[in-house]
């Protein structure tokens, strides 16, 4: 009878480097002894010391989303390259490590979920409250109807000084911060009416309605998309902030950073 390794034993071999997430200190000098392999550990924090880390902003609950951000992480800091074969070790039930993936690095698979998350102003639990946002709003519409949502998240101050109100805004007296379930309510209800919402750095819902006025100038997005895009991403290269924007038209959610198109998720496949 075969053992164990010779039907998983596949899992292993040809591994260009192993990605720990998250290990225990034991666990991280065990793999320290393994010769002639990458070690590359990624987490929140790195209190193993590990010299090659590389830190997520949250710790992503979802294991695909995990290694992908991950993966993400290590090309930015040319960790690895395309093509190479990864083991990546995490824990799905818990903290300890108790699953190994074999993933194969594609940068054709680059989606800048990295560079939305590590290198913006704005607080990565507010990012990510404004994604999800968008990616349900998207999924669900407004009342059976496709909506599209406008979102400019840190930087407020500077997006505010380019931008002008619509209408009166319903959040001038408030102090409510996105990710709240009733302000998510709230926001959806609002989308349904013209302009941007502004969201300062920790997540204070600071302004609807915003007509945003950022030079277009330099900014390249793909033909096809609209104003809202344009201005959406245009508000990005004339301050710190991104943009997440839900298409009414194609009902893809698209994240700007610095004039540019980074990510693009399709609502329904979430
Ligand atoms: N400069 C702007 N600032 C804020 N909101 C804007 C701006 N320009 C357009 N919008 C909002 O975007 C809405 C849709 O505009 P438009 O159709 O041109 O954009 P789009 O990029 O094609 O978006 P969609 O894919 O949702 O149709 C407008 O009704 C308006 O609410
Ligand atoms: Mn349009």
């Amino acid at each position: 009878m075969a053992g164990l390794d010779d039907v998983f034993g596949d899992i292993f071999s040809s591994v260009d480097a192993v990605v720990l997430f998250s290990p225990s200190g034991s666990y991280y000098e065990r793999f320290s002894d393994v010769d002639d392999l990458d070690l590359i550990v990624v987490g929140t924090e790195n209190p193993v010391g590990a010299e090659t880390f590389v830190e997520l902003p949250l710790a992503f609950d979802e294991m695909s989303e995990r290694i992908r951000f991950g993966i993400e992480g290590a090309f930015e800091q040319d960790l690895i390259e395309d093509g190479d074969v990864l083991a990546c070790a995490t824990g799905v039930f818990g903290n300890e490590i108790d699953t190994v993936s074999r993933v194969r690095a594609s940068a054709d698979q680059h989606t800048g979920v990295y560079d939305l998350f590590a290198k913006s102003r704005a607080d990565p639990d507010v990012i990510k409250a404004v994604l999800e946002l968008a990616i349900e709003l998207g999924k669900k519409g407004q009342k059976g109807k496709p909506v599209g949502a406008l979102f400019v998240v840190g930087d407020a101050g500077k997006v505010m000084n380019k931008s002008r109100p619509l209408s009166y805004n319903p959040f001038e007296k408030s102090h409510v911060h996105v990710g709240d379930p009733i302000v998510n309510v709230m926001l959806k209800e609002f989308s349904r009416l013209d302009g941007a919402f502004v969201i300062s750095d920790a997540g204070k819902i600071v302004s609807a309605y915003r007509y945003l006025e950022p030079s277009a100038e330099g900014v390249d997005i793909p033909k096809g998309l609209g104003a809202r895009h344009m201005a959406g991403g245009a508000i990005t290269r004339d301050t710190n902030a991104i943009a997440i924007v839900l298409s009414e038209s194609d009902g893809l959610v698209r994240a700007f950073k610095a004039g540019e198109l980074i990510l693009e998720v399709d609502p329904e496949a979430y």
